[in-house]
């Protein structure tokens, strides 16, 4: 190559200014990054080249399909990973379910928009930590008809289901802090968790993730780990945007008296006959009432 020919690659991971590319032959290139190109977000293709100086650089962020973003600490959004395909949203028995977490990654799944794979993993801690409330939160998410694999990355079971549902495709681990998503990704790729790993430079042990990372699944997928969370919360949405995460409501599209119901206390309200009829999930349905609730206050 010329010094100045351009090239694509695909952000692999990023430490402040500094970037790790993956090449369109499947390097892994350390590259900088000029200051416009702030947003950068692991998971981007980007447009790079060799400057005169011998440095890799990255000129431009090619479009994106979507970005996955959360708030920072000051409740600015910041980028967590783009061009996400399928979401995986890991949950263990310990530390406990937050089912309010998960419908708030489920919305953002619906709004990127991307697919689901709920993963309950530590199957092996099932029977000392479940109970019957927790089990019926659960077997609502089934009844609505989200996927859901149960894995124990300990012994890797479980996990063929994941490599089923990711083929082709990008997927990002996301969920609480200490769920497994790192474990889950080591025993999916012993090798290259090592690998990367050695690349990090951060003084971190490898089981507190502090940036998005891509590793490629024998060229079938891209796995994206990204940090773990105490809490993801969603930004101010719509009513719209809001209830499109909750795809048990779309049999009743169009049936509610008014066209913007909120599903509180308007009258004839479709989602709150069919709750009273026992046709939709109460919990969900409590839990979308904090949601809105929450939404109206922030
Ligand atoms: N019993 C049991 N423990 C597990 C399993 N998977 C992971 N763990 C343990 O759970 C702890 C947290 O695992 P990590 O893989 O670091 O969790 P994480 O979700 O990546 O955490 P962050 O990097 O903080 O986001 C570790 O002590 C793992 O050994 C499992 O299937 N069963
Ligand atoms: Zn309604």
């Amino acid at each position: 190559m010329t010094k100045t020919a351009q090239d694509i690659g695909r952000v692999i991971t990023r430490y402040g200014a500094e970037l790790i590319l993956e090449t369109a032959s499947g390097e892994q290139l350390r590259c900088t990054t000029r200051r416009k190109l702030e947003h950068v977000a692991c998971g981007d293709y980007v447009r790079w080249q060799v400057e005169p100086q011998g440095n890799a650089s990255v000129l431009a962020i090619l479009p994106r399909k979507n970005v996955l973003e959360r708030p920072d600490f000051r409740g600015k959004l910041r980028a967590v990973a783009a061009n996400i395909d399928i979401l995986l949203v890991v949950s263990s028995w310990r530390p406990e379910p937050n089912w309010e977490m998960l419908d708030r990654y489920l919305v953002a799944a619906h709004l990127l928009p991307a697919e689901v794979l709920i993963v309950f993993n530590k199957a092996d801690l099932r029977d000392r930590y479940h109970h019957p409330e927790q089990e019926a939160c659960l077997r609502e998410y089934f009844e609505i008809g989200y996927p859901i694999v149960h894995t124990q990355a300990v012994d890797g079971n479980g996990l063929a289901e994941i490599v089923e549902a990711i083929q082709g495709k990008t997927a990002i681990f996301a969920g609480q802090s200490g769920v497994g998503k790192s474990s889950l990704i080591s025993q999916m790729l012993p090798e290259q968790v090592i690998r990367v790993g050695a690349i990090g430079e951060t003084g971190e042990g490898r089981h507190t993730t502090t940036v998005s990372s891509l590793y490629q699944l024998a060229g079938q997928a891209s796995l994206i780990d990204s940090p773990g969370v105490r809490d993801f919360p969603l930004p101010k949405l719509t009513i719209n945007q809001l209830q499109a995460g909750y795809p048990e409501f779309t049999r009743f599209a169009g049936e509610c008296r008014f066209n913007n119901c909120t599903h509180q206390h308007e009258p004839s309200c479709a989602i709150k006959a069919a709750l009273a009829a026992g046709e939709l999930p109460p919990r969900r349905y409590q839990r979308y009432l904090t949601l809105l609730k929450s939404q109206s206050n922030n």
